[in-house]
This record gives structure tokens, sequence and C-alpha cells, in this order.
């Protein structure tokens, strides 16, 4: 039995990323309806819209599904408070050490999956008691590490012993093959989840995916230490010259906020963060959660 399948329960070893603005209850439901791991994207939301997305999820499916807490959000704290009492069947987080957490999380009955782009914090969250860890490589959309998913996983692998998700740069079966042969127990897909039917992102976004060539998932904000892939556009341009002017961390901040917003609600895919990873390339149609789940799988063995 494939380890990720076993703990989560569910059918197919693929968890759809947690991303924020993105990852609504309606995505997250679709997926775990598909047989996959949905996550509702707390982001940078407050604890009351996470409830109630919660809430509106165990209206959309009867499968497990999780919640992604993004710990960089200023109502993390809150959040967690929330999920502990509604005990989604899991928890992932990203961009920082869920350690405080672990223990109540636990004590709640709920997994805990935190996202990692390096050895020592996937073994870090080991001895904490994660019950896996997800290694994201550099390929993937938004905040992300610096080492890539084909040398990130197979080191998680060789470091840990709970179950290890690969994130980042999986486009389609050839990637869940390659996972495998890592040693991975299972992927994470976020950006072609982002050109499902399900998925409530602005329609210029999902066209903005379809359309990526190899190189325009661009990496702003090396020089502030808060790294974000995104697709190349004009507000890409002006961080990178920006960055390359030697601009202050907030002045270079000032521009990325309300970005993911102005591209995920307004559609202004000039001005707005187009957040999405390398595999954007790859992704050439919008389809519904059960098709792409299923053509992650196929020929697959696990
Ligand atoms: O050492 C520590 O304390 C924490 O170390 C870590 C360092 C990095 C990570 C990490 C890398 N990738 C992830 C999971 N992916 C993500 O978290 N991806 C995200 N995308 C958009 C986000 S919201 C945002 C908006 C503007 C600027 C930055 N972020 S968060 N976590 C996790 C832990």
């Amino acid at each position: 039995m494939n380890r990720i399948c076993e703990l989560l329960g569910i059918e197919y070893p693929i968890i759809q990323g947690g991303m924020a603005w993105v990852a609504t209850a309606e995505l997250a439901a679709a997926v775990s309806n598909a047989g996959g791991l949905g996550l509702i994207a707390a982001g940078g939301a407050p604890a009351d819209v996470v409830r109630e997305q919660i809430k509106k999820a165990r209206t959309l499916t009867d499968k497990p599904f999780g919640v992604n807490v993004m710990l960089m959000s200023p109502f993390s704290d809150e959040v967690m408070e929330v999920v502990i009492e509604e005990k989604p069947a899991v928890v992932a987080t990203g961009a920082g050490n869920p350690g405080k957490y672990i223990e109540r999380l636990k004590e709640a009955g709920i997994k805990i999956m935190p996202v990692i782009a390096s050895v020592a914090m996937a073994k870090r969250m080991e001895k904490a008691g994660a019950d896996a860890v997800i290694a994201e490589g550099t390929e993937a959309g938004g905040h992300i590490g610096e080492l890539t998913t084909m040398v990130l996983t197979p080191q998680v692998v060789d470091a840990v012993s709970i179950p290890v998700v690969s994130a980042g740069g999986y486009a389609d079966s050839r990637g869940t093959k390659a996972a495998f042969a890592l040693g991975a127990d299972g992927i994470q897909v976020g950006t072609r989840f982002i050109c499902s039917t399900e998925c409530i992102a602005h329609e210029n976004y999902k066209n903005a995916v379809l359309k990526a060539k190899d190189r325009d998932a661009v990496v702003t904000g090396r020089s502030t230490g808060a790294p974000v892939r995104a697709l190349k556009n004009k507000l890409t341009k002006e961080y990178q010259r920006l960055e390359k002017e030697g601009a202050s961390a907030e002045e270079i901040e000032e521009l990325g906020v309300g970005g993911l917003r102005r591209a995920f609600q307004d559609g202004d895919i000039e001005n707005g963060s187009l957040m999405a990873g390398q595999s954007a390339a790859m992704v050439h149609e919008i389809q519904p959660c059960a098709e792409i789940v299923k053509d992650y799988f196929k020929d697959v063995e696990f």
C-alpha cells in the first residue's frame, strides 16, 4: 500500500497545493472527490473566512481534505485555532516553521504535512512529529527555496523515514513516475490545478498559464530574501528593475502588496502577481480536476 494513500485515506497519492487566493473549498473538494487530497488555502485570510471554507468543503465532499496554513500570514495563530476546532483531516503549512503547533494538532487527531525546502528543515519537522513532509523544489510557483525538485527529493527521502511528498514542476504522468523513481511516496501539484474547471481564478489568469513558455515563470524578490516565482509581466519587470537598482525591501514589498488579488480577482494580468511554477509551460488545457488527477496516474504503478 502506498504510504501517502494509507496515511491520508485517499485513492491517488496526489495533493493539490494550497495556493493562496486560488485554492478555495470548491477546488479542494473537487480534488478530494477525484481521489486525491484537496487543500483549502488559508493564505492571508482571517480565521472566520477559513472556518467558513472548511464548513463549505464539508458540504461538497465526504472525502478527506485539508487546510494549508501560510505561516507568513498575520492571522496564522488564530487560523490554527480554528483548524484545531474544526478538525480537517490534514494541515499542510508553508513559508515557515509550524513546530509550535504540532503537539496540539496531533492531540486533535489532525495529520501534519509541512512544506520544506531543505534537508535540515525536513529533519527538524520529522523530529517535531510531522506525519509527512512536502519537499518543494524551486520549480514551484509562489514563495520558493533554492534547490530543485530533482536534487531536493532524494536527499529528503534519504534523510527522513516519514513519507515524502515531492512538489515543484509536476505537469503530467512522466513527472509522477520520476517522483517515485526519486523515492517519493506522492506528489503535490499547484500550477496545473489553476487551469482546472473548478478553480475560480480569473479566466485571464488561467489563459496566462496556458500561454506560458518554458522561461516565463520568473523569480523576483531574491534580493529581499522572499523569492517568489510568477509569470513574467509588467509587474515582474518592474520588480527586477527595482532590484537591479538596489531599491529597498519596503519599496519592492510595496509593489507586491495586493498583487495576487489583482491577478486572481481582477484578472489584471499586467499588474497582478501571476504566481505559477515552471510546469506552466506544460499545461495546455483547462480540465475538470477528475481528468487532471487521472492523467497524473496514467500507466503509473503505485
Ligand atoms: O526555517 C524556517 O523557519 C522556515 O523555513 C522554511 C523556508 C521556506 C519554506 C517554504 C518554501 N516554500 C514553501 C511552501 N510554498 C509557499 O509557501 N508558497 C507561497 N506562495 C505564496 C505565498 S503568499 C506570499 C506572498 C508574497 C510573498 C511571499 N509569499 S506562500 N514553504 C518553508 C520553511
